[in-house]
């Protein structure tokens, strides 16, 4: 296969190629995965998305590629776009996407705006996972400014720190430290967040195996709980990222449910010369 089709989409900024594998899987190296995401020289994105056939009943299995070539458990913003698809697709209104964090669910009224049952967070240190025992509610690390995070699990690994004034912070500086601590053995996505004078939350994102991104959709269900466990707010709120507003909530059985808008930017194929790594 010297082609291989693509539709780029993003969720609010958060930008993915997804490349429908179901019929064939397509065989990507770390260096084609590279060479894809490189925004001068390939198609540029935050995530590859792979469609793989489902193994458990679900409509589809979603394999998650960082911009890195690291390999991701969850990605709730290409989740939404997946559905979308699966949804245009089956002329549905609800569809099942497996990962590697599990079964999601994802729902739609209109196929625009986009909810994802996101599953419940774990928030053992051993779940998260941290490098030594630690009150995931207040772990004890500093990283320049940030200190006190929340560690929670949403199927990938994520450290919340709240500050007072989130677009203080000097993420491109203290992100990639944070992400590479050695508290965390498989590295973490690092959000900071603040809460707004409406009581909404400002939410900016330093993603692991990316850098900071315009919206990240697993940290805004880690948000969401932390936020919920510091007190900063109830069991729903509107998390404004850099890309947009995602709204949030944390249901009766603890599942975190994430609803946001989806787009499709174009269709495309990936030549050889990518697929062989060549940049
Ligand atoms: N953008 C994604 C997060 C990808 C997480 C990835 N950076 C990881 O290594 O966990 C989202 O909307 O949830």
């Amino acid at each position: 296969m010297d082609q291989i089709p693509f539709i780029k989409m993003h969720g609010l900024g958060n930008d993915f190629v997804i490349i429908d594998g179901r019929e064939q899987l397509p065989k990507l190296s770390v260096a084609a995965l590279r060479a894809i995401a490189d925004r001068h020289r390939g198609v540029g994105y935050d995530q590859l998305i792979v469609m793989e056939p489902a193994t458990n009943g679900a409509d589809v299995f979603m394999r998650i590629y960082n911009s890195d070539g690291s390999e991701a458990e969850a990605c709730g913003n290409a989740t939404r776009c997946v559905a979308h698809l699966l949804m245009e697709e089956s002329d549905s209104r609800s569809v099942t996407i497996e990962t590697c964090a599990g079964l999601l669910g994802g729902t739609t009224e209109d196929r625009q705006h986009i909810v994802i049952d996101m599953g419940s967070p774990k928030m053992g240190w051993q779940d998260i996972p941290l490098s030594r025992e630690e009150d995931t509610m207040h772990i004890n690390l500093t990283v320049g400014p940030l200190s006190n995070p929340v560690g929670v699990n949403m199927g990938n690994p994520h450290a919340v720190f709240f500050v007072e004034d989130a677009d203080t912070v000097d993420l491109e500086k203290w992100g990639p430290i944070a992400e590479t601590d050695p508290l965390f053995p498989e590295k973490a996505n690092i959000s900071v967040a603040s809460k707004m004078k409406n009581g909404d939350i400002r939410l900016r994102v330093w993603e692991r195996g990316v850098g900071i991104t315009l919206a990240c959709g697993s940290a805004a269900c880690a948000t969401m709980v932390a936020a919920n466990i510091r007190g900063i707010a109830g069991k729903k709120a509107t998390l404004h990222l850099n890309g947009g507003p995602l709204d949030m909530r944390i249901s009766d059985n603890g599942h975190v449910f994430m609803g946001g808008p989806i787009a499709i930017s174009f269709r495309g194929a990936l030549d050889a010369s990518l697929l062989a790594g060549a940049v």
